[in-house]
């Protein structure tokens, strides 16, 4: 390969501090294997003296990898680490001289870890089982707060919090990890950075140990883990970074992007590069990205372009309905077998459907950071529950898991009669005996026996209906799926999904086997080595493919409604962060870009996303 003038002019960067902006596709990663390249054979510096720090296990795989192809390199090859590996060394350097022992408690499956730790102190303070989701929040927000040097007092004061007491519970979690020496992933940064500022010798150290640092993706870099960077590359700087702002995607995370904008600030004497051909992708996807992400305000303005040729035009493509998307992308899939082709998408639900219709037409695909929550979600769980109850009706523990959940006037207190009332009948006939019970309860409860003797011979497709809009657990939904954590049309997705799944199962067993079937295929597929690829977009960063199709383009998906929301009030960042996202997606892309959106999920009418309007309004894409 022929590196451009730019290239090499950033390729023979020294000494000192750099900042390399560039744009997508103009080879950042190209140039810092380069760099390593040319420092050790043109400067012999000591391999083990240029460490290369990367976003991700899987970028600093690659980088390792690109680097061996490129230079057919078997001799020493350089450190290429994440950051939190990187301070987990430190940390472990440390606890050795002090005689302390860590332990990491990240792992669902260990003894103490962080989740059921933060589950205890929820319960404890909020007399209250936490969700899943809240859960999961929890860790975000103490993400965020670790990443970005902040207290949770100021990150309340900022941040509508879904969690009771947080602040209370975020203190009794550190107290707890501090007494007992545990860290999670986020206190690798703030511990390495306690350590740093306090150990002189640690510090030295590690100045020694590394002569250049290079900085892959400092657009995702949070201000602690610049703040460490910035410690272990004093006093001689050098330092290398390579970042594109309009790629920055984990704000949510605490990416500060920002202080790439204040680069002169922190070193008067730096140098800035420039890269500004995308060596990538077609013309007519570099002109339709750089027109789309221009619409985002904070940003540096930059010139982008490429010598690339004009190819096929980037396709928008609407159809009746989800299942028609299904439809064509099977088709065109057929249509490329030559190519490398990537479905993407923004939330990891959209794949469940997907991957339904490739495994039933033995397509085989490889599949990047899928999370099997899906498989173990509450919606999934109250399904079965309904069909499990109306198979056996003296199940008084499973109906007492349910009978909230549906139309039915059935109170606690009922049911708690019937569970020290059981004769031998069924549920219904021990809730008839009730004490003092109306002609109108009577009827009620006569009313669902027979509900729920029609469910048991439904099929389960039908079944999940029934139990949806017959027995109006839809109602339960809407009320509820706010509290925990979810849209009510991305329950509705789910429902939707799950019918897919079940059609042709007649029993419940039948159900079951064909859900273990899919989420064995989906594990599976993180093995393949097809030239098919699934994912999200925030997991193919940094990737590229003949061709990328962008699917369920669906406003309130993609966007995401909460970034709607918020913007709608005033606020753009999340929104922003959208946009941003979505030029990742659309950049990845070589020689075609589609972009796929429908009209009717199910038997709900839906919007197309926002960004299709822009796109549309930009360009002629017919
Ligand atoms: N000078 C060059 N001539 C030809 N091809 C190049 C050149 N530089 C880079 N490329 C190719 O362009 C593509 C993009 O390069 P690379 O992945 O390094 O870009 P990037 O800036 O890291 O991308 P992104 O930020 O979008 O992930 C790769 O296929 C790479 O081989």
């Amino acid at each position: 390969m022929q590196l451009s003038e730019e290239q090499k002019y950033a390729v023979a960067h020294l000494y000192g501090p750099a900042l390399v902006l560039a744009v997508p596709g103009s080879g950042k990663t190209t140039v810092l294997i380069h760099r390593i390249y040319n420092l050790i054979n043109s400067k012999k510096i000591n391999p083990n003296k240029i460490l290369s720090i990367t976003f991700s296990k899987a970028s600093a795989l690659d980088m390792k990898r690109r680097y061996q192809t490129f230079f057919h390199e078997n001799s020493t090859i350089p450190p290429f680490m994440t950051i939190h590996a990187f301070c987990y060394e430190i940390i472990r350097a440390h606890a050795k001289k002090e005689s302390r022992r860590y332990s990491l408690i990240e792992d669902e499956s260990a003894n103490v870890n962080k989740y059921a730790l933060i589950s205890s102190i929820y319960k404890s303070i909020n007399n209250n089982i936490i969700t899943e989701e809240k859960l999961e929040n929890f860790f975000s927000y103490v993400g965020y707060i670790k990443n970005m040097c902040i207290t949770p007092e100021e990150f309340t004061k900022h941040k509508k919090i879904d969690i009771e007491n947080f602040i209370e519970i975020f203190y009794m979690y550190e107290k707890y990890k501090n007494e007992n020496n545990y860290i999670d992933f986020d206190d690798m940064l703030s511990k390495t950075y306690e350590i740093l500022t306090t150990n002189n010798k640690i510090l030295d150290y590690y100045r020694q140990k590394y002569d250049f640092i290079q900085l892959d993706e400092g657009q995702d870099t949070s201000i602690i883990q610049l703040k460490i960077i910035n410690l272990i590359s004093s006093p001689s700087n050098n330092i290398f970074i390579v970042a594109d702002d309009d790629q920055s995607i984990y704000g949510f995370r605490g990416a500060y992007p920002k202080q790439l904008l204040e680069f002169n600030k922190i070193y008067p004497n730096g140098s800035i590069y420039y890269l500004k051909e995308n060596y990538r992708s077609s013309k007519n996807i570099v002109d339709a990205s750089y027109s789309f992400i221009s619409k985002n305000v904070n940003r540096y303005d930059k010139d982008i372009f490429t010598n690339n040729p004009y190819k096929s035009p980037v396709k928008i493509l609407k159809f009746k309905s989800i299942l028609d998307q299904y439809g064509f992308i099977i088709e065109d899939i057929n249509k490329n077998l030559d190519k490398s082709i990537a479905i993407l998408y923004r939330n990891n639900l959209s794949s469940i459907g997907l991957i339904h219709f490739l495994n039933k037409k033995n397509y085989k695909f490889y599949m990047r950071d899928f999370k099997l929550k899906f498989f173990n979600h509450w919606l999934l769980r109250d399904i079965f529950f309904f069909i499990e109850f109306a198979h056996n009706p003296k199940d008084i523990h499973t109906y007492s898991k349910i009978y909230y959940k549906k139309k039915g006037y059935i109170s606690k207190k009922m049911v708690s009669w019937a569970y020290t009332n059981t004769k031998n009948g069924n549920v219904f006939s021990n809730l008839l005996s009730y004490p003092g019970l109306s002609e109108f309860y009577k009827t009620r409860i006569r009313e669902l026996e027979l509900d729920f003797k029609k469910l048991c011979n439904l099929p389960i497709k039908d079944a999940i209906d029934y139990i949806v809009f017959d027995l109006n657990y839809n109602d339960y939904i809407k009320e509820n799926c706010n509290r925990l954590g979810y849209t009510y049309e991305t329950i509705m997705q789910m429902v939707f999904y799950l019918k897919l799944i079940a059609e042709n199962a007649n029993t419940i067993d039948e159900f079951r086997f064909k859900l273990a079937g899919l989420e064995n295929v989906i594990k599976q597929s993180s093995q393949e080595k097809a030239s098919l690829t699934l994912s999200t977009i925030h997991g193919a960063k940094g990737l590229e493919f003949d061709k990328v199709i962008i699917i369920d383009l669906i406003n309130g998906q993609f966007p995401s409604s909460s970034s709607i929301d918020l913007r709608n009030e005033g606020s753009s960042l999340e929104f922003e962060e959208e946009r941003r996202l979505f030029y990742v997606g659309m950049t990845r892309a070589k020689e075609e870009l589609v972009l796929t959106c429908y009209n009717v999920l199910d038997s709900t009418i839906v919007k197309q996303s926002e960004f299709i309007d822009e796109l549309y309004r930009m360009k002629d894409f017919k």
